[in-house]
Parts: structure tokens; sequence; C-alpha cells
């Protein structure tokens, strides 16, 4: 197995460490900077990156990052350019870059089509959080044939539906702390402990957890009961506060930090 995203679990395994997950909306604050903002995420730490690709009615996101959906939306951020991110990153380092990215959008550019670009870029992962059950089949036929793990999203909530969902799944499980959208919360109310070994008992596959994570001290809550820690809010809401890009950098660069810091 040569994807990034499974060298980079296996490897923190064995350094007895967890991953940390960063997420940013691609064309936020505008292209150029998104990719100056991933160079300042992995040389502050991140293990993986979440790179979202903006989408109109993005139903499991919460305002701050429909917020960021929209500014890059209006600045004319595309697919295509999004591609190009993820090659001159793929230049530099091989950190492994997943997709976020609605069904919708996929299948506008052709399902096939973006898995073939996604891979040839440099991409590891495709998360589709509102991918229909019917349409994962094929979708799922074209992840594998391009090297890409689909990853699967189980909420506290999903029970039975667990054994389902991961079918097939690789890479690793998305493990969405608490019910509803995306953003920070204050605490979360969710059993981790029992919510993530209930997720164990149907898929050995790393464990990541997201929604709601904002500080240290909620990530060293969590990291005992999972392979990793998945952050997007805390981070574009970082983003879109800074009054210079200067700011904005030096920001995410401490932030990036101290999350790493507990993981
Ligand atoms: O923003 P939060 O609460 O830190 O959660 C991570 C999340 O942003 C990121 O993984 C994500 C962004 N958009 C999504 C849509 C669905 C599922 C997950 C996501």
């Amino acid at each position: 197995m040569n994807n990034r995203i499974d060298m980079t679990f296996e490897r923190l395994k064995k350094e007895g460490k967890k991953a940390l997950i960063a997420y940013i909306t691609a064309g936020d604050p505008d292209i150029e900077t998104t990719a100056e903002l991933i160079f300042k995420m992995i040389g502050a730490g991140a293990d993986a990156v979440e790179i979202g690709v903006p989408y109109s009615d993005p139903l499991a996101d919460g305002p701050v990052i429909q917020r960021a959906s929209a500014r890059a939306l209006k600045n004319g951020t595309r697919i295509k350019d999004i591609m190009k991110i993820v090659e001159m990153i793929r230049k530099n380092s091989q950190i492994p870059i997943l997709y976020l990215v609605y069904y919708n959008s996929v299948f506008i550019y052709g399902v096939e089509r973006f898995m073939k670009e996604a891979y040839s870029a440099g991409v590891d992962g495709i998360i589709i959080p509102d991918l229909p059950l019917e349409e994962r089949g094929e979708v799922f036929e074209l992840t594998k044939k391009y090297g890409l793990h689909l990853i699967p999203l189980v909420a506290p909530t999903s029970h039975g539906r667990i054994k389902k969902i991961v079918k097939n799944a690789g890479g690793f499980v998305y493990c969405v702390s608490s019910t509803g959208v995306t953003g920070e919360r204050e605490r979360i109310e969710t059993d981790i402990k029992s919510y993530l070994e209930e997720v164990t008992k149907y898929t050995g596959l790393p464990k990541a957890v997201g929604f709601g994570i904002s500080s240290p001290e909620m990530a060293r809550n969590i990291k005992d009961y999972c392979e990793g820690i998945i952050i997007g809010s805390a981070i574009v809401s970082i983003i879109e506060k800074a009054s210079t890009k200067e700011e904005m950098l030096e920001k995410i660069d401490n932030f990036i930090r101290s999350i790493k810091k507990v993981l």
C-alpha cells in the first residue's frame, strides 16, 4: 500500500502520535493565499490537508465555512484552480491531501474526470459528505481505479448502519463528533469513548474525529480514543478575522502548532 494516507497513519502509530488533519476552503480569501496557507500549515506540523471545494449550497456546513465558500465562489474559484494548487503542493511535499467535495460538484465535472484529475494532481482521498448510497457503488469503483481512498463519514447516530457505511472504505473513517453541521462548539456532548469503541467493532481503519474541535484542550480530551483529529471552522475563522495576510499566516502557524503539540 503506498497511499500517503495509509503511510502517514502507519508512521504516526509507530511514533505513538495522532494525526492533525487541517481543513481549508480553496479560494478563501483567494487561490494564491490558499496555497500559502497550506504551506504554512504543513510547516507548522499538520499531518494531512483537507481541501474544501467551494459549493453554493454546502448543506453540511455551519456559517463559518458557508461564508468561506461564498467568498471563494465570489472570486471565481474553479475546480481547475484547485487541482493546480494540489500540483503545486506536490512539487514540495508528500503530505496526504484530501478533497472535501459535495456530490453535485463532482457530478457536474464528471465523476471519472474528477477522480482522474485529482489523482494526477496528487490527491490521496475524497470525502463526499452528501454522497447518496445509491451512487456510492459507481463512485467507489472510480476512486479505486485511480488509487484514491473514499473516506466514509459516520455519526454518533449511525449505530446499525456503521457496518454498511465503512464497507469498501479506505484510509480512515471520519467520525463526526456530534450531529448537526460543521462549526466550533463550546463542548462536545457525545460520549466519544463509547461512540468510537462502537465504530472500532466494525472496522480496523484509523478513526479521525471532526466537528466542533477548536482548542488544544478539546483535542487532548479526544485523542486517546482515535488516531486523528480534524479541524476546520477554527482555522477558517482565523482566516476570516485576520486583517492582514501576515497576521493570518502567523496566527495559522501558531494555532496549528498549539494543537499539534498535544497530539
Ligand atoms: O469545522 P469543524 O467543526 O472543525 O469540522 C471539520 C470540518 O470543517 C471539515 O472536515 C469539513 C468541512 N466541510 C465539511 C462538510 C461535511 C463534513 C466535514 C466538513
